[in-house]
């Protein structure tokens, strides 16, 4: 039976989300939002070992106690200047514990609302497959292209399009020669795609939402409230 790894990529600088303080640090319902992301995966009863993977710059991690969130996880200050870079060295790191056939998934910290429901489906509906998948949503809105003077030039059909989210979900060993060849993907199923493999789409819902800005922090907030809210 293969084990089950998860590496959290926590490096980035959130040039979007703007401020001082890199957004992963950024306090959402009293703890930094990295702290929700890592507890979602550190939680789950199948996930054996969780690698955080932190900028060799910095200096936030240890202002914080993370102690709550158990013996599952390992710190590597190897994070790089691409998310995909990130990535690959977090799995390079893990290499003293993964085999190829292994699964890993890759979750971003700025996803701090992914549910234990998400987690399970994720790994149940990709339990047998060859190569893995993604958690993803079917596009719901209408969709305009936009022109230089930012007037609608067009409407786009968003038939059979999906909104990627994390975590991605794939076998280790087959994942680590493809992000090896494939660099600057800006998520792994992009890198499988590129090396001709079909990564599954598994129907996750919005609440697992980017927090790319600062209006996604608030809104991520609402939802943890309302869960914690629902659990006490
Ligand atoms: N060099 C990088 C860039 C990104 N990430 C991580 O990848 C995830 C998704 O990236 P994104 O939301 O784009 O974060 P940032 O790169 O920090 O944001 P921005 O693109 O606005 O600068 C985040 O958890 C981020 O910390 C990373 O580990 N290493
Ligand atoms: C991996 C990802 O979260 C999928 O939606 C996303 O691609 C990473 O961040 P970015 O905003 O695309 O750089």
């Amino acid at each position: 039976m293969p084990n089950y790894y998860a590496i959290v990529p926590a490096a980035g600088i959130g040039s979007r989300f703007g401020g001082e303080t890199p957004k992963q640090y950024r306090l959402l319902a009293g703890r930094p939002m990295l702290y929700h992301s890592l507890a979602a995966v550190c939680r789950c009863p199948r996930i054996d070992r969780v690698w955080v993977v932190l900028s060799p710059d910095d200096t936030c991690w240890r202002q914080h106690d993370w102690t709550s969130l158990g013996y599952k996880l390992e710190t590597v200050f190897c994070g790089g200047t691409t998310r995909s870079e990130s990535v690959a060295n977090g799995l390079h790191a893990a290499a003293t514990a993964a085999d190829d056939d292994d699964w890993v998934l890759v979750h971003d910290a700025a996803r701090p609302c992914l549910s234990q429901a998400m987690l399970a489906a994720l790994c149940d509906e990709l339990a047998g497959d060859p190569v893995g998948g993604i958690l993803a949503v079917p596009v719901a809105d209408t969709l305009k292209r936009a022109d230089a003077d930012q007037c609608i030039a067009s409407t786009e059909s968003r038939d059979g399009l999906w909104q990627a989210q994390t975590p991605q979900m794939f076998r280790y060993g087959l994942l680590t020669r493809v992000l090896a060849e494939h660099r600057g993907c800006t998520d792994e199923a992009s890198a499988m795609e590129a090396a001709g493999c079909r990564p599954r789409l598994v129907c996750a819902d919005a609440s697992n939402l980017k927090v790319t800005y600062p209006a996604d922090l608030r809104l991520a907030e609402t939802i943890l409230q309302a869960r914690i809210r629902v659990d006490e």
